[in-house]
């Protein structure tokens, strides 16, 4: 957690007489302190209760001096607190950083620790080309470790989402199949057709394994080039579009649009650039990773419903969702005299 500024401090770095870099370099510390607590398995030792450092020394197999040292960096930003000689979890860390917190943000700091590491070398040459360096999901796949925390990131969020996104999106009476692009885990295809008996689900990911499991049906290709079915009710590209430049996304959202049977539906989901201050900032952080290592973007609502109606087909309003402000869905008909 960024350190607890007081305003007349905050003021100071706004003024430029701290150096405002220092917040970052705090950050970037707290980053790898994170890391090797949860590599020591100290958040979770202390989940169980307080501890004096020699008991966490000894809990967690660590020598009390370098503990002491790590604990005082993750005290100054927030992640444990001290009181009577015996350290504790901090309500943050306790609801974001051990093993059983609801989610763990921990493996997605791992994750993104490794994204920036990596990925992001060789950044000032792709801005200054204007070439993006591209690969990720080659980069993602040779790592086995990180490719699950990725995916099950996806998942853990569409888990989060299903419902509501099933909620906002009513389907056309009697529909039957469904093309999920970019689908991965699957999720949503399997809560829509739990919530429409007699819908069955086609994902096409080039990320999967090919296999069936009721009423879903798991694809591997390559979204630009494959041949996908038609005649769909309902199409949908959830979180696939940012993973594009702008003519590809443009041209998926076309090829999308071709597989629908006339007055069927597109639904498209994404982040947009939106929300709290702090949703902005990592949305921007997140846009240029997008940009560096996919060639993709996060794009504005307009582009977008210009690609939906440039594609034929007839968008309603974008739905930012309840249980995550940062994502919205529009959804979009092909006319019945379409195509
Ligand atoms: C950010 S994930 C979104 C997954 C899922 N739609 C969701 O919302 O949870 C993007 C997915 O698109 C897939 N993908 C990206 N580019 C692709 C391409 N060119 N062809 C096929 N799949 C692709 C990735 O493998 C990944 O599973």
């Amino acid at each position: 957690m960024p350190v607890d500024l007081s305003p007349h401090e905050v003021a100071a770095f706004r003024r430029g007489e701290a150096p405002a870099p220092m917040l970052d370099l705090i950050g970037l510390m707290a980053c790898h302190a994170i890391r090797a607590a949860r590599t020591l398995g100290l958040f979770d030792a202390l989940a169980a209760g307080p501890l004096t450092t020699d008991e966490l020394a000894a809990a967690v197999g660590a020598a009390p001096d370098g503990l002491e040292q790590l604990l005082g960096l993750l005290r100054a930003t927030g992640y444990v607190e001290r009181h009577d000689g015996r350290h504790a979890n901090t309500p943050a860390t306790a609801a974001w950083l051990c093993s059983t917190s609801p989610v763990d943000y921990g493996r997605i700091l791992g994750l993104w620790q490794a994204i920036v590491e990596e990925q992001w070398d060789g950044l000032a040459a792709a801005v200054r080309s204007g070439t993006p360096a591209g690969g990720f999901y080659t980069w993602l796949a040779a790592r086995p470790d990180l490719s699950s925390a990725f995916h099950d990131l996806q998942r853990g969020l569409a888990e989060w989402l299903a419902e509501e996104v099933v909620s906002r999106v009513p389907l056309p009476e009697g529909s039957k199949s469904l093309l999920d692009l970019g689908g991965d885990h699957g999720v949503y295809a399997e809560a829509f057709c739990r919530a429409y008996p007699g819908l069955s689900g086609t994902i096409v990911d080039g990320a999967v394994t090919e296999r069936s499991a009721g009423p879903l049906t798991w694809r591997t290709a390559d979204l630009l080039t494959a041949d996908l079915p038609g005649e769909q009710d309902v199409t949908v590209l959830f979180n696939v579009l940012h993973g594009f430049g702008a003519p590809d996304a443009a041209a998926l959202v076309a090829k999308a649009a071709g597989t629908l049977r006339a007055g069927g539906l597109l639904v498209v989901l994404e982040s947009l650039p939106c929300g709290t201050t702090a949703d902005l900032a990592f949305g921007a952080g997140f846009s240029l990773n997008l940009w560096h290592t996919q060639g993709g973007a996060l794009y504005p609502a307009e582009t977008i419903r210009g690609w939906l109606e440039a594609a034929g087909c007839t968008a309603g309003p974008w739905q930012e969702l309840t249980r995550s402000p940062a994502h919205a869905l529009v959804t979009a008909t092909k006319p019945a005299d379409h195509g």
